[in-house]
């Protein structure tokens, strides 16, 4: 099978009546939220040849779609839709969102209450409208969007008061990462059913079934898949589907957390936590990935469910002791460099300091809950003047800084007359960046790299103050440069 290739081969009509794909294995989807994992997750089931609509109600992002416009930066994701725009709808319409569809799947944001739950406004409100606006059928609604452990349950009670009849569930967690949403999708690691209910495990499996066996081709746009193989399918519990994607995360927020912690012990002991933790990664028990520290992981998901589990155990009245640690841990790292740059002046009061990259981590144009606009605000608060520059996101940065944070859209200018340079996001331009030129036009050479990404042999040799995390141990650093 060729992606992007809408005609397929027409195979056996399902047995299971009103709830199976009568057209076989050409299912026909309906995804609540064009957002980074409902628009990608409608793009690859569109490639794979499903009739797939995505329903939104920002009419705005709807607009963008129909002609094209990603709402997004997302590598590869302007091909695809292109690629696959035969097989997707656009709709912000509710009265037309589930005119067809076998499948609902939500896809909805659920962002932090101010207490660390979930807020499940987004979802019920999308649930009311399917409920309102699909009247005369019944669909597979699979909930995609992460959620807290029994609201499978919930969904289920909600759309049997609405309608009268006793829905279809399932929960399918998503584990796609920004930046490599597409090929995520495309080629998962693994997929989660949450059902037992076997018209619904035909369903997903139909859906899912060339993801599963790999058996179209990669497109040349992505990054090509290391190796081809079955994808794991684990079916289970709804509750195990709900409660695997929030353990997924806090078990990979812990390991940044204990990374960073080690880290922070080679700032103290010496020793070069890069050295430590490629020691550790060759050990197959503990696995090489998620052990790069810094100043700590943000973006919409791991800081949100990290809070989110603590939360929900809490209620059930279990505190879960190393996630909170793992929590703590994360919020003292990104102020851990700006301590860190203090020590080199004694004070940051008037000082010029050049914040380069803005984003949660590269690859994506996304500041939800970046370290960035932490560390800037409190860089402002202890009197630093502060630039900034991120190659993808300061436009839309410049709406969430303070006023005086001045934006450059040059790395190099922005490093001009700085005092220091920390590095918050690894983009790999500023490895690249000509630091013999920027060495000579800042007004002090200290680099702070929280994110490990520079080279500080190359730095060291240009005449740099450089300090990393868990790097440098203290013993190597030279003495406060600038009191
Ligand atoms: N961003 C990520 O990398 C991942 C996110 N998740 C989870 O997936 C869910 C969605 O996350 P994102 O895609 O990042 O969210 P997002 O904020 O990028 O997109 C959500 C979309 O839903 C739309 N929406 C809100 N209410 C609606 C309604 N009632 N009807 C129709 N559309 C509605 C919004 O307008 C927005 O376009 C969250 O639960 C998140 O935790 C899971 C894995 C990865
Ligand atoms: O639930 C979600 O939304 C998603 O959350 C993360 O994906 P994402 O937030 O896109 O980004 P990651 O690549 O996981 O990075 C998260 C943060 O951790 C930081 N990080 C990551 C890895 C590492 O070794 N060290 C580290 O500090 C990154 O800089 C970034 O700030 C998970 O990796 C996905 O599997 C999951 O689906």
């Amino acid at each position: 099978m060729r992606l992007g290739i809408v005609k397929k081969q027409e195979k056996r009509p399902s047995s299971h009546s009103s709830f199976s794909s009568k057209r076989g294995y050409i299912v026909n989807v309906t995804i609540i939220g064009s957002g980074y994992v409902g628009l990608t997750t409608a793009v690859a089931l569109a490639l794979i040849g499903h009739r797939t609509r995505v329903y939104d109600i920002d009419n705005a992002k709807i607009e963008g779609l129909r002609v094209g416009r990603a709402p997004f930066y997302e590598p590869g994701l302007e091909e695809a839709l292109q690629a696959a725009q035969a097989n997707l709808q656009f709709e912000y319409e509710p009265s037309r969102a589930f005119e067809n569809a076998d499948v609902v799947m939500i896809a909805v944001g659920t962002p932090p209450t101010p207490a660390g739950g979930a807020n499940l406004g987004y979802l019920y409100t999308a649930l009311r409208d399917l409920t309102e606006h699909n009247t005369n059928h019944d669909v597979l609604v699979v909930t995609k969007s992460t959620v807290p452990v029994g609201t499978g349950s919930n969904v289920s009670a909600f759309y049997e008061q609405a309608t009268g009849r006793t829905p279809l569930i399932a929960s399918a967690p998503e584990f796609l990462r920004q930046g490599r949403a597409l090929a995520d999708t495309l080629y998962p690691e693994r997929l989660v059913f949450g059902t037992r209910d076997p018209r619904a495990l035909t369903l997903l499996r139909e859906l899912y079934e060339p993801i599963i066996s790999q058996t179209f081709e990669p497109p040349a746009y992505l990054p090509q898949p290391q190796q081809r193989s079955t994808v794991p399918a684990i079916e289970c519990s709804i509750e195990s589907a709900e409660l695997a994607k929030y353990a997924a995360n806090a078990f990979l927020a812990t390991k940044i957390s204990f990374a960073n912690e080690i880290a922070n012990v080679c700032d103290l002991v010496g020793g070069d936590v890069q050295d430590v933790m490629a020691v550790l990664g060759l050990d197959s028990r503990i696995g090489a990935q998620f052990l790069q520290a810094g100043l700590g992981y943000g973006g919409s998901c791991f800081p949100k469910d990290t809070r989110a589990l603590a939360q929900l155990s809490n209620r059930e009245g279990y505190s879960f002791k190393l996630l909170s640690a793992t929590i703590e841990v994360n919020n003292d790292q990104r102020f851990r460099v700006i301590d860190k740059l203090e020590r080199h002046f004694g004070t940051l009061q008037g000082k010029d300091i050049t914040v380069l990259g803005l984003t949660f981590k590269a690859g994506t144009d996304d500041l939800r809950d970046a370290p960035s606009l932490d560390i800037i605000a409190e860089l402002v608060s202890r009197g630093a003047r502060v630039t900034a520059h991120d190659p993808v996101a300061l436009d839309a940065a410049g709406k969430m800084l303070p006023a005086h944070v001045r934006l450059c859209s040059e790395a190099q200018e922005a490093l001009k007359g700085a005092d220091a340079a920390l590095l918050v996001t690894e983009w790999p331009e500023y490895r690249a960046l000509d630091w013999r030129a920027a060495q000579r036009s800042m007004r002090h050479n200290v680099i702070i790299d929280g994110r490990n990404a520079l080279d500080h042999h190359l730095l060291a040799e240009i005449g740099f103050v450089y300090e990393g995390v868990g790097r440098v141990g203290r013993r190597a650093l030279p003495a406060p440069t600038f009191v």
